[in-house]
């Protein structure tokens, strides 16, 4: 059941190590199968040279695990969460990537300073509130979903368009329409949340990306008259 998608999710946790955007077990990787209604994703703590698709773990949309012999990523219930209310998504990954993770600690959202940023993110990608005490000491990764979809509504983003959240405090969450799309939004995060931080060391007073420009770099890729690669 499932195997290809478990293929996915096997690869897609295994390159995250290969793109620098975790130490140890810093990060997760899952998959969503639509017609199935069931998350594949890696079990928690397992190094990811350890990881086979025998160990992966299949959980159904309220967390119960329904195939797999151990426990499955600690953020599962975040994963679930965003592939509940962010339709047509099919794959999730978080890690704790330095770059982007220190925009989110200092709860700040990376500003779209430049093409690259605009031609894989329609504009900043925004970091959501700090949870309260009571969401933290009570289902609290239910709570970090929770709080992702709140941003994104509160702040009218589609999150077709903006695969990416920074979690207040903690760090990112990407997706995209498989595992390894995700993990790519990932590892483009990482660069730009870098190299804003460095545009700013350069110039703190640039404004964000003129609209024109934001308009043309993630359109040509990403719109109806998508012209980008073959
Ligand atoms: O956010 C965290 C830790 O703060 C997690 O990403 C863990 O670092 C990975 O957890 P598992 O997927 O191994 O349970």
């Amino acid at each position: 059941m499932l195997e290809d998608l478990k293929q996915q999710v096997l690869e897609a946790n295994q390159a995250l190590p290969k793109y620098k955007l975790v130490t140890f077990t810093w990060g997760n990787v899952s998959g969503f199968n639509q017609e199935k209604q069931l998350v594949v994703i890696k079990p928690s703590g397992v190094p990811y040279d350890e990881l086979t698709i025998e160990n992966l773990v299949v959980v159904d949309l309220e967390g119960n695990v329904v195939e797999g012999t151990l426990k499955p990523s600690s953020d599962t219930p975040t994963h679930i969460v965003l592939y509940r209310h962010f339709p047509n998504i099919r794959g999730v990954v978080h890690t704790h990537s330095p770059w982007a993770t220190s925009w989110a600690q200092a709860g700040q959202g990376i500003p779209c300073l430049g093409t690259t940023q605009g031609d894989y993110f329609y504009g900043k990608v925004p970091c959501t509130r700090s949870m309260t005490d009571a969401e933290i000491q009570k289902d609290y990764e239910w709570e970090t979903g929770n709080v992702i979809v709140e941003t994104f509504k509160k702040q009218n983003i589609d999150p077709s368009t903006i695969p990416s959240v920074l979690v207040h405090s903690h760090a990112p969450f990407n997706w995209g329409k498989d595992p390894l799309e995700a993990v790519h939004n990932a590892v483009v995060l990482e660069e730009v949340a870098k190299m804003a931080y460095h545009t700013y060391q350069i110039n703190r007073d640039i404004p964000e990306l003129d609209q024109a420009l934001l308009d043309k770099h993630y359109l040509r890729k990403h719109g109806v008259n998508a012209y980008y690669g073959q």
